[in-house]
């Protein structure tokens, strides 16, 4: 009962310690302790994510909460080995332990809670394979096991409703199993695997090393029965298969340029200049965010060679012909031109320096490209500017992977940020089925591009972003965030100066073009207030009132309201409310009137840092698990 469920919390806390505010326990009833949720009077939810918890899970702890659905501990120092009572936790949907130092196998009983839905063991020390039993979680639908010292080959799991896997970043070896080979790469890197998403299998035990491709059954050569065969034979095979392989890509080559030349004869140039003219009346494309579906696809080369035929000038072959695809990074140039003018795209938005495409190439790769416009400079000007802008490498920046430049088409290739951006994210989709942006994920956003702008501002002192605002903060699949646009403003001419930052210029900026590192900072301030407040600095409840973002959260700080401030999204975390208030100052240190009396990014960085959380932690990149809400409200 309820009391018992009591008594297991006071236990997990007198052993594994933690923050010393963590629970007043004058309050008798569990259920109001921060991290405790109950139904029917039972404990059902512990979260105590990133709360410095160490050393080990006691035994007979779990025994007795025995009707919790969802445990997150993740983002603590704890060690050693699983308790072995967790399997009295039958109901238990939602298992987040990752970022620990739990060690050892994953323990066989773990897989009798055939209800899990949801397990993060990541970034921990586990040991030992992935056992075949994980096919026991039959309802299982995400597997995070990264970041570990797991080794062996991967079982054939059989997860029907599995959505999400990775297993990135241990020692695992052999092939990929067929059933998991849908999934993106990035859940196997940093193993010895092999076999689709990665490479294909090879086999390198004959003569010299025989690339073998992957069949439709999958797996490596059977390294057995292959011994057995006469030279004369694997000869006969190995030829074979090269003549048969060679058939296979010229046949494929035929077909390609048959049906590329049909393509581009069939781009019809007037329905994309329509096209053009009517997003021009759209409204801001941070308020679209994901919503941009499908149907609006065509390629960029009809966008490119609407340019050039609009002037007279050349054909798309000719673009093609004259001038080339630019890449920063030899390595990163897995396409070129022609491939990216044959992709279909879709309109992601307009910017003040262009349009951006999101464009899907025929291998798969997916990038952002970027159309400018107005670009009066030189070329040799360009090309100088832009390569600076490629240099920078930081992870918390969106990488500049390529350019092309002509006198009538200048594009930008970038990496496609999935999530879209955090103006899409805080002020999109208001209704059923929103992700709720928790605590954890706003100030993972916070830090991460504090530190990217950080990045910038340590290029030299007088580098600055100039157009910091949350429609410029992109998310990669896992909600870190990315800085963009970095490095244009200068690109352009002056006719087209960035004006649409409202709300985001700091007050001594008369000129939009001159910016300064204090005018970032300024700018990051709102961002930060508005990543607190959920309220854009353009909110038209502000503009009634005839405010800006820093002066109206001010206003309320003022009258000591401070918890009235904040986005109603993050009230429901009562625990953090210290340091929501830290970082909210923070905004307002940064969004203060008077540049010199700002902090330095470097300053606004090393706060945030220092605010909360080990989850923050510079080694470590945060894993927020979104999913933790959704599945619970989904299940209420
Ligand atoms: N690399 C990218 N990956 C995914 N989406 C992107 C990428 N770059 C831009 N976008 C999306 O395209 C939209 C338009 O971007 P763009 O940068 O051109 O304009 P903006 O950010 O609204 O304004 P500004 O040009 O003033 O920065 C953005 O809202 C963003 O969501």
């Amino acid at each position: 009962d309820l009391a018992s469920d009591r008594q297991a919390l006071l236990s997990l806390r007198s052993s594994v310690g933690g923050r010393t505010r963590l629970w007043n326990v004058t309050q008798s009833t569990p259920c109001s302790w921060a991290g405790v949720g109950c139904d029917q009077n039972r404990v059902a939810v512990l979260r105590l994510p990133g709360v410095s918890l160490t050393g080990q899970l006691p035994t007979g702890v779990f025994s007795n909460l025995t009707k919790l659905r969802t445990l997150s501990l993740r983002f603590n120092a704890l060690t050693g080995q699983l308790p072995s009572d967790l399997v009295a936790c039958t109901s238990l949907h939602n298992l987040y332990l990752q970022g620990n130092m739990f060690s050892g196998e994953i323990p066989e009983f773990l897989f009798s809670l055939r209800d899990l839905v949801r397990l993060n063991l990541g970034e921990n020390n586990f040991t030992g394979g992935i056992s075949p039993s994980f096919n026991n979680f039959t309802r299982l639908k995400t597997l995070f096991l990264e970041n570990n010292r797991l080794s062996g080959s991967i079982p054939d799991l059989k997860l029907e409703k599995l959505e999400q896997i990775n297993v990135s970043n241990n020692s695992l070896n052999g092939s990929i199993p067929e059933r998991l080979q849908s999934f993106e790469s990035t859940s196997f890197l940093g193993n010895s695997l092999c076999g689709q998403p990665l490479d294909i299998c090879a086999d390198t035990s004959g003569n010299g090393s025989v690339v073998v491709p992957s069949t439709p059954t999958g797996g490596i050569v059977d390294q057995g029965n292959k011994n057995k065969l006469s030279g004369g034979a694997v000869a006969g095979i190995v030829i074979g298969s090269v003549l048969g392989f060679f058939l296979v890509v010229l046949v494929f080559l035929f077909l390609c340029r048959k049906k590329s030349s049909q393509k581009s004869r069939s781009i019809d140039i007037a329905s994309i200049k329509q096209h053009e003219l009517e997003i021009q009346g759209e409204k801001p494309i941070a308020e679209v965010g994901s919503g941009l579906g499908a149907g609006n696809g065509y390629s960029v080369a009809a966008a490119a060679a609407a340019a050039m035929v609009g002037n007279g000038k050349g054909s798309e072959v000719n673009v093609a012909g004259a001038k080339k695809l630019v890449f920063f990074d030899k390595a990163s140039k897995v396409f070129d031109l022609e491939d990216l003018l044959r992709a279909s795209a879709e309109v992601l938005g307009k910017g003040t320096f262009g349009t951006a495409y999101k464009a899907v190439l025929e291998v798969g790769t997916v990038v952002a490209v970027k159309r400018l416009k107005d670009v009066t400079i030189s070329e040799r000007e360009f090309k100088e500017k832009i390569e600076m802008v490629g240099a920078m490498d930081q992870e918390n920046l969106v990488p500049l992977r390529a350019y092309y430049y002509s006198p009538d088409e200048k594009l930008l290739v970038y990496d496609y940020m999935p999530m879209g951006s955090l103006s899409a994210l805080l002020h999109g989709n208001k209704g059923a089925g929103r992700t709720p942006l928790n605590w954890e994920i706003r100030s993972a956003i916070a830090l991460g591009s504090a530190r990217g702008i950080q990045y910038l501002h340590s290029q030299g002192p007088n580098i600055s972003h100039g157009n910091i605002k949350s429609s410029n903060v992109l998310l990669t699949q896992s909600y870190d965030a990315r800085v963009s646009d970095f490095g244009l403003a200068q690109l352009v001419g002056p006719s087209s100066s960035p004006n649409r930052a409202t709300g985001y210029r700091a007050p001594e900026v008369t000129d939009p073009r001159k910016v300064s590192q204090k005018a970032d900072v300024y700018s990051f301030g709102v961002l930060l207030l508005e990543l607190l407040t959920g309220k854009a600095p353009t909110h038209a409840l502000l503009n009634e009132e005839g405010v800006d973002l820093p002066r109206w959260v001010q206003s309320i700080v003022r009258e000591e309201w401070t918890s009235e401030v904040f986005d109603l999204e993050l009230l429901r975390y009562q625990n953090v409310e210290e340091d929501m208030v830290q970082l909210l100052q923070l905004g307002i240190d940064c969004a203060t009137q008077y540049p010199d009396i700002r902090p330095t990014m470097s300053e606004v960085t090393r706060r945030i840092e220092e605010l909360c959380c080990s989850s923050l932690r510079e080694d470590q990149d945060p894993q927020p698990d979104l999913l933790d809400i959704a599945d619970d409200n989904s299940s209420r």
